[in-house]
């Protein structure tokens, strides 16, 4: 069976646990994801940690922001380790994107618009006035004229992003939440069959899958509800 388009955060206080977890998971799943808490605990190490012997795709969600030079040195520094996608966030400007994509010819740069974990209050404080959608469209279209192949919105922007940048960007999108699941520190969900139906590409979801139980059987239930879904609808 084809691994679902999910991408689990491995947001765990330790090697052990987050290499647990990703043997786990990819049975069910095409990614796994290394965020700041793990890489900046353990750094390069973990990547061959996660990957094991599965050989799964790694997404590295570093998030990448400061001035173009030295956006491109720590781009240069992490892409020997062959990440599949790495994160910088879109409001870095055109010049930080470019010079991320042309330090990584082999991996993804995928620009983050608007974090999920922003309400509207929180949007205003920081000066971006307007609905998320607004300002996603904005830093979506402005990323991919820098080279960026891939974007990370909410749930609720991935179709008006999809709208402007066409089919052949990769939309990612956390803030993915199974229905009743609790939706903690995110601000803009959606259940990650909405997410699909949205035009989302890859489903970024961590706590709802590494804090159930047994996280490889919570991955294979949401796979298999996606299968379901899109069988259907
Ligand atoms: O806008 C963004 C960008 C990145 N993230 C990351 O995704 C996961 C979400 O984890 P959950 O446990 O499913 O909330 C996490 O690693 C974030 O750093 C995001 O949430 N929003």
């Amino acid at each position: 069976m084809t691994p679902a388009p999910i991408a689990v955060a491995l947001d765990a206080p330790d090697l052990e646990t987050a290499a647990r977890w990703a043997h786990l998971v990819t049975p069910h799943v095409s990614t796994v994801k290394v965020g700041l808490e793990l890489y900046l605990r353990y750094g390069p190490d973990v990547i061959a940690s996660v990957r094991g012997a599965s050989g799964v795709q790694v997404f590295l969600d570093l998030k990448l922001h400061d001035i173009p030079n030295t956006v491109a040195g720590a781009t240069r520094a992490v892409a020997r380790l062959k990440p599949a996608i790495l994160t910088v966030h879109a409001a870095g400007g055109p010049a930080m994107i470019r010079a991320a994509v042309e330090a990584a010819p082999q991996t993804k740069i995928a620009a983050v618009t608007v974090l999920t974990s922003l309400t509207p209050g929180d949007l205003e404080a920081v000066g971006l006035r307007g609905p998320a959608t607004d300002a996603a469209r904005r830093l979506a279209v402005l990323a991919v004229e820098a080279g960026a192949q891939a974007l990370v919105c909410s749930p609720h922007e991935v179709a008006a992003v999809r709208a402007e940048v066409g089919p052949d960007v990769t939309l990612i999108t956390p803030g993915v939440r199974p229905a009743g699941a609790a939706v903690q520190d995110q601000a803009r969900v959606a259940t990650p069959e909405q997410a699909l139906a949205n035009g989302a590409d890859l489903l970024v979801i961590g706590r709802p899958i590494t804090g159930a139980a047994d996280p490889g059987a919570a991955a294979a239930a949401i796979a298999s509800a996606l299968r379901r879904h899109a069988s259907i609808g």
